[in-house]
Parts: structure tokens; C-alpha cells; sequence
């Protein structure tokens, strides 16, 4: 019998499994034409049920969002019984591990991680979608100490906008907001900035700041929003920690005041949020003719033609090539198609 990867043959070579997630793996690859690494992450139909949705959700969010700091999504195929997902490379594994290994971060190391995440989640927000699920193993690093956020599953982009009320309760207990653990409405956007204040808390601390093995404990805690601050935080991150890990939704910092908060625009350096314009969406600004051409000129085609099939966005292996190609001009590489 055939193996269930033969759909990618030609297209990737594949490689041992480095990691999975529920009812996910995700195995290490090779794109043949470029030769660049990729993440696969593989699902099998039947095991996902009901779960299928969330699935079909994460990759549409996943196709509108072209950031710096989110994983990028090159290429989506479906046979009747599998999906592949086939995603950007980060070597560095989960932001989780990389605390555990240090016990905490250095203040000027978290804050260089965190703009780096708040600019993720403002552009999320910005598109109209709520992350739902944020946390350090929910963001990943690349070969270049850069944040990568992943697991769109839960995302919600409700269709009244970010200011339709959400009921479901989803993501991780220790991570979530009071109104989303009371059962109470509550907005999506609203859940990630309490979220990002529980991640805040993990990376200068090494421990959460609301923590019980009993859930019902766990809960009241988070309602409550008492915690400990360890006396080696500083007034900055004491008064950004406050503002975000607010139990009363509606006086907690909004992600644009967050954005300008002293304590995020403060330190030393400003580098570290790359405004690298390969992430400028390829829709509204259109697409790079120097990556249209080598892909023209390696299949002999015109560049009229190539163009049109790239701005299909199909997701199938030409999209995936122009992504891998674009990102390889944008690091100062040659353009080679092997
Ligand atoms: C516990 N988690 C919820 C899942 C875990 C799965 C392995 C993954 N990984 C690893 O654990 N390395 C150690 C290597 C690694 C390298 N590159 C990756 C690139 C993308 C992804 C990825 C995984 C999932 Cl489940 C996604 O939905 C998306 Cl959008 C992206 N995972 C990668 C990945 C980290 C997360």
C-alpha cells in the first residue's frame, strides 16, 4: 500500500517527528525546490470528529494572517482522510522550554520577547481575530531568537467583529481571564490581554501568578486576581502587570494603550520587532517580481503567467515556493530553485 505521505512526494522529503499536540504531529521537512526546512503538521480526518471545524478555522485564520512574529502558513493539502499543514520552520522550539531552562528572564530579555508578542496579538486584533489560547507553549522560536505564534484552533473571529460577546470557554485554565472562567460573556480580545498579563508574569517570574492542582481553587483565585510580586520586579512591570492582570475587563488595558505603555517602549533596545516587509500582505501589496521571476525562469514559463498563478494564494506548492523564496530575498540570500 501506498504510504500516506506519497501526496507530498516531489514535493518534500519528509523527516523524523519533532513534536505533537493533541490530535496533531508535526514532522521536520524538506522543500525540494528550495531546499528550505519546514514544519508538517498532520492530521488524520477521522481521529479529529467534531474537532474538523477547529481545524478548517485555524487555517483560514492562518491564510489571513501575514505577520513578523506568527508562524506563517505556506501551503495546505487534503487527501479524504488526512490534512497537511505545512508551516514555517522554528528550530527554537516552545518559549515554554526556553523559561523552564533559565528559570526566569532577564527584565531586558522579556520586555524585547513581549513587544514581540504584543505586536502579534495588536495585529491579530486588528484583523478581526482573538487568539484564545495564548501561552509560552504557544509560542515558538526561530533560528533567529524571533517569537513565532502558533495553534490558531481556538482563534475566534466572530462575525459581529471583536465586539460580539464569546461564550465558549476554551484555552488553558491557569491562562484564563475571570469572565471567561466565571462562564460570563466576555470578549476575545479582551481574554488575550489577561492572558498576555499571566504570560508577562511566567517570563519575569518562572512561576504563574494564579496556580492550585484543584481547579474550583484554581478559579477562585483568578477571580479574585491576587497575586504575589517578587521583589526583584521592577515599578515598570509591577504597574504593566496590574494594568493587564485587571479582574474587571473593562478597566484593563486595551492592546493599543498597551502598545505604548513606558514600560514596553522603555530600555535599552528598540531593535527586535522586525518590521521586515516580507509580512506586508501580498494581497494589498502586491506581489515581488524578483521571486516571480526566478520561478519563471526555473520553469520556463512567462512571468504573466507565473503572476497570475501566485495571486490565486491556492496554497499548493507554488504559493509555498513563493513564501520560502520571498523570505530567503528578504534575509539577503541568493534566489535559487534547485
Ligand atoms: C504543544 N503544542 C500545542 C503543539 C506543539 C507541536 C510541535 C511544535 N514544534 C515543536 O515542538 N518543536 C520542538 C519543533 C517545531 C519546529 N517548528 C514548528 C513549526 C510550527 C509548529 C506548529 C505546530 C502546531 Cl500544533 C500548530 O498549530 C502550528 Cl500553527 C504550528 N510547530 C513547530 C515545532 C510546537 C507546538
Amino acid at each position: 500500500q501506498v504510504s500516506p505521505y506519497s501526496v507530498l512526494d516531489g514535493q518534500y522529503d519528509l523527516h523524523e517527528t519533532i513534536g505533537s499536540g493533541g490530535f496533531a504531529k508535526v514532522k521536520l521537512a524538506t522543500h525540494l525546490l528550495t531546499g528550505d526546512k519546514v514544519a508538517i503538521k498532520i492530521m488524520d480526518k477521522r481521529q479529529l470528529g467534531e474537532d474538523l471545524p477547529r481545524i478548517y478555522l485555524e487555517i483560514e485564520a492562518m491564510k489571513q494572517l501575514s505577520h513578523q512574529h506568527i508562524c506563517k502558513l505556506y501551503q495546505v493539502v487534503e487527501t479524504d482522510t488526512k490534512i497537511f499543514m505545512v508551516l514555517e520552520y522554528c528550530p527554537g522550539g516552545e518559549l515554554f522550554d526556553y523559561i523552564v531552562e533559565r528559570d526566569r528572564l532577564e527584565e531586558e530579555e522579556a520586555r524585547v520577547f513581549f513587544r514581540q508578542i504584543a505586536s502579534a496579538v495588536a495585529y491579530v486584533h486588528n484583523m478581526g481575530y482573538a487568539h484564545r489560547d495564548l501561552k509560552p507553549e504557544n509560542l515558538l522560536l526561530d533560528d533567529e531568537q524571533h517569537l513565532k505564534l502558533i495553534d490558531f484552533g481556538l482563534c475566534a473571529n466572530p462575525m459581529g467583529g471583536l465586539d460580539q460577546h464569546l461564550a465558549t470557554c476554551c484555552g488553558s485554565p491557569a491562562y484564563a481571564a475571570p469572565e471567561l472562567v466565571s462562564g460570563k460573556q466576555y470578549l476575545g480580545s479582551e481574554a488575550d490581554i489577561w492572558s498576555m498579563g499571566v504570560l508577562l508574569y511566567a517570563l519575569l517570574c518562572g512561576f504563574l501568578p494564579f496556580d492550585d492542582e484543584n481547579l474550583g481553587a484554581l478559579y477562585r483565585k483568578i477571580q479574585a486576581g491576587v497575586y504575589e510580586n517578587p521583589e526583584w520586579l521592577t515599578a515598570g512591570s509591577k504597574d504593566l502587570l496590574a494594568a493587564m492582570l485587571q479582574v474587571d475587563p473593562k478597566r484593563r488595558i486595551t492592546i493599543s494603550q498597551l502598545l505604548m505603555h513606558p514600560w514596553l517602549t522603555g530600555g535599552s533596545s528598540s531593535a527586535n520587532v522586525d518590521p521586515s516587509s516580507k509580512y506586508k500582505d501580498p494581497e494589498t501589496h502586491g506581489v515581488d517580481e524578483d521571486v516571480i521571476t526566478e520561478v519563471a525562469v526555473h520553469q520556463g514559463k512567462s512571468r504573466v503567467a507565473v503572476r497570475q498563478a501566485v495571486l490565486r494564494w491556492s496554497y499548493d506548492y507554488l504559493t509555498a515556493t513563493y513564501f520560502l523564496l520571498l523570505a530567503q530575498k528578504m534575509k539577503g540570500n541568493p534566489l535559487r530553485l534547485l
